[in-house]
């Protein structure tokens, strides 16, 4: 049986998002998630997706939400970050159907300084259920991982809590994902945080599931946000079976990988890495800066290819340019290329060809 009879094309809420990420655990395979600053990324991004046959995970930062709104928006208490996260989502919503593939609508990285930015989109869930029966997103991160261990498992049963009568999937973190993440800087935190140990897992594991089922974990093995010399980044995906087996112990279940468990910072992992962690219960993976960076270079390439033509409005011969600086033609560019890269990721990641 394939995905598409398991669950339908477009944005995908409450039980259908605990359907897709339970079947990518049965069949071993991940869903990559794609930052979109844009609806020309977001575009892109669905793209891919119809044309490898595969699920997929659109999300948003609360600067790409800021961004996608306007930067000339005052975002005092996060309002234009709340206006741009609803109006992506939106935008989403309105053409993920037409594009015939599912999507999990997810909001990215939210640290207890942006929390406001959280309750806004839990406010806009909230409105969308009265009016349509389910939420607006399919699921958010809450990222309290700076946080002491007790105070973001508290924050997550919060907001697990609120969330669980719309089925909303609640992703949080646990250790640090070392690099930069709107404007947290993890670049010089210690080691040990950035690889979670087995016993944390259980405590969120059992605090949360005492909630509400519909949760997924960011450990930390070694992550980092961003792409650096090789050798800079020790990932030790291995090091999640180990959660796996320790919660399947206390447990005392026969599913081997009973914590549905997220990858941060995938841009720049080898292909055995990937591997490595989906074969270990990794059902979703982020992926940015690879995405940022196939998105610049379909325009790099089209400016050195077209670069006589790109001067000015007329040529040396007095020829229209309008046909090289229309930003449909260079920005379809972008598009291209990033798509050749959303692509490479569902191959990596196993989800291509499964609905
Ligand atoms: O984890 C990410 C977004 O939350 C993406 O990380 P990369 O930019 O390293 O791919
Ligand atoms: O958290 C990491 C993502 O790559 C989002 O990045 P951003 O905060 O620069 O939008
Ligand atoms: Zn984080
Ligand atoms: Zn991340």
């Amino acid at each position: 049986m394939g995905l598409s009879e398991v669950v339908p094309a477009g944005v995908l809420t409450g039980d259908s998002v605990m359907k897709l990420f339970s079947y990518a655990k049965e069949h071993h395979f991940a869903i990559p998630a794609f930052n979109v600053t844009s609806s020309s990324a977001i575009n892109a991004v669905l793209e891919a997706a119809r044309d490898a046959k595969s699920p997929v995970i659109i999300q948003i930062s609360q600067g790409g939400a800021q961004f996608y709104a306007g930067k000339g928006l005052n975002n005092d208490g996060q309002a234009a970050s709340i206006l741009g996260a609803v109006a992506a989502a939106h935008h989403v919503r309105n053409v993920a159907k037409t594009y015939q593939v599912p999507v999990v609508l997810h909001s990215d990285h939210c640290a207890k300084k942006l929390e406001p930015w959280f309750v806004g989109m839990v406010e806009a869930d909230e409105a969308y259920f009265k009016e349509h029966g389910q939420p607006l997103f399919s699921s958010h991160m809450l990222d309290f991982s700076e946080e002491s261990k007790d105070h973001n498992i508290a924050a997550c049963q919060k907001y697990l809590t609120r969330m669980a009568p719309m089925k909303i999937w609640l992703e949080m973190e646990i250790g640090i994902t070392g690099g930069e993440e709107d404007g947290v800087d993890n670049t010089g935190v210690d080691n040990a945080a950035l690889y979670t140990q087995p016993e944390d897992i259980w405590d969120i594991y059992r605090q949360l599931s005492s909630i509400a089922p519909h949760f997924s974990i960011a450990a930390a093995f070694g992550n980092v946000h961003g792409v650096y010399k090789p050798g800079n980044v020790r990932l030790h995906p291995e090091l999640l079976a180990k959660h796996q087996a320790y919660v399947k112990d206390k447990l005392n279940t026969n599913d081997e990988h009973p914590v549905f468990l997220v990858f941060h910072g995938g841009s720049g992992s080898t292909k055995d890495e990937i591997k490595t962690a989906v074969k270990n219960g990794v059902v979703k993976m982020n992926i940015d800066t690879d995405t940022q960076y196939a998105y610049w270079e379909g325009i790099l390439k089209f400016y050195k290819k077209n670069e006589s033509r790109l001067q000015g409005l007329l040529d040396s011969e007095d020829k229209p340019n309008k046909k090289f600086y229309d930003p449909r033609v260079w920005l379809r560019e972008a598009e291209l290329s990033m798509k050749k890269r959303v692509q490479e990721a569902f191959n990596d990641l196993g989800s291509a060809n499964t609905l």
